[in-house]
C-alpha cells in the first residue's frame, strides 16, 4: 500500500475527474430563541466550508458531537438553508432540495402500513411513475439491497438491518446523481454494521453512486471512504482531508484493523478530533 496522503489539496489533487458535489464557502448561523419564541442569541454552526466530492468516490465526514456533521448534510441535501455560499451538483448550482440527492437517515422511518416493496416505491408514486414500472424498479433494488424475498413483507417483521437496506433502497429508487447517508448504520447491533458496510461498498460498486457519508465511527469511515474530510468544531470547519491508500477490493473490517497503515490513519484522525480546541 503507499504512503497515507495528508493536507490534500482537494481542489487540485483529481483536476481529470469529474466533481459531482462541489461544496463552496457555505456558512451556517442558527438563531436561537428564548421560551418566548424571541430571538436571543446566534450559534454559528458552519464556517467557509468548502470540498469537492468526485464521481463514483464514497467521502465521509467526521468530527465531533456537534460540530455540525447532520446540518452540513441537511444544507447539502437542501432542507436546510445556507448563510452564504454555493452548492451544486454536476457543475450546476442547487437551491432547496432535489431528486438528484438521495438521502439515507439514521433511521430509517418506513410507512409502517406499506410493504417492502410499497416503501421502496413511494418516492417514485410521488413522481408519477406507471404502477408496473415502479414496481419492476423497486424489485430490481430490493434484489440489489439483498432483500428480493422480502419485498411483501411489512417493516414490522423485518429486522433492523433489513429495515435500513429498504432506506437504501428507497433513497437509490430515485436513482439520484449523489448519495447523502448520516449515521445509517449507527443503531445496529456491531455484527449487522459490519455486514451492511460490506453491503455498502458492493451495492456502491455496482451502482457507481458518489457517497457522503456522516458518522462517528472512525473505522467505519477508513474502512468505507476514498477520503475522509475531518470537521473541527465551534463552529464547524474542515480541518484536515485525508486520501486513504486502499485501492481495489478491501478485506474484511477486521483483517484492515490489523494493518499498521490502517491504525496510522486511525490514530492521526483521532488526535486530530481531539486537538479541536473547545471554543476556536
Ligand atoms: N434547527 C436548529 N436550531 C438551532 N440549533 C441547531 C439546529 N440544528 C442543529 N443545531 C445546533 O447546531 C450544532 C450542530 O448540530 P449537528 O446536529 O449538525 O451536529 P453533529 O455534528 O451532526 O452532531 P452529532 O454528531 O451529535 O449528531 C449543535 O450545537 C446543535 O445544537
Amino acid at each position: 500500500m503507499n504512503q497515507i496522503v495528508l493536507k490534500e489539496d482537494v481542489m487540485t489533487a483529481n483536476p481529470a475527474r469529474k466533481v459531482k458535489l462541489g461544496v463552496s464557502g457555505i456558512n451556517k448561523t442558527f438563531r436561537i430563541r428564548n421560551a418566548n419564541g424571541q430571538p436571543s442569541s446566534l450559534l454559528p454552526v458552519l464556517r467557509d466550508i468548502r470540498f469537492d466530492v468526485y464521481e463514483n468516490e464514497v467521502v465521509s465526514l467526521i468530527g465531533e458531537s456537534g460540530c455540525g456533521k447532520t446540518t452540513l448534510l441537511r444544507t447539502i441535501q437542501g432542507l436546510v438553508r445556507h448563510d452564504s455560499g454555493t452548492i451544486s451538483v454536476d457543475g450546476k448550482e442547487v437551491k432547496g432540495a432535489g431528486r438528484d440527492r438521495g438521502f439515507v437517515f439514521q433511521q430509517p422511518s418506513l410507512l409502517p402500513w406499506r410493504t417492502a416493496r410499497e416503501n421502496v416505491e413511494f418516492g417514485l408514486e410521488l413522481q408519477g411513475m406507471a404502477a408496473g414500472e415502479r414496481a419492476e424498479r423497486a424489485k430490481r433494488l430490493l434484489a440489489l439491497v439483498g432483500l428480493g424475498h422480502a419485498a411483501e413483507q411489512f417493516p414490522h417483521q423485518l429486522s433492523g438491518g433489513m429495515q435500513q437496506r429498504i432506506g437504501l433502497a428507497r433513497a437509490l429508487a430515485i436513482d439520484p446523481t449523489i448519495l447523502l447517508m448520516d449515521e445509517p448504520f449507527s443503531a445496529l447491533d456491531a455484527q449487522t454494521r459490519e455486514v451492511l458496510q460490506k453491503e455498502l461498498l458492493r451495492i456502491q460498486a455496482e451502482t457507481r453512486k458518489t457517497i457522503l457519508f456522516v458518522t462517528h465511527d472512525l473505522d467505519e469511515a477508513i474502512y468505507l471512504s476514498n477520503r475522509i474530510i475531518v470537521l473541527g468544531a465551534k463552529p464547524g470547519r474542515v480541518k484536515e482531508v485525508i486520501t486513504l491508500p486502499f485501492s481495489g477490493e478491501r478485506p474484511e473490517l477486521p483483517v484492515m484493523r490489523g494493518d499498521p497503515e490502517f491504525q496510522a490513519i486511525r490514530t492521526r484522525i483521532w488526535d486530530l478530533i481531539r486537538s479541536t480546541p473547545a471554543n476556536s
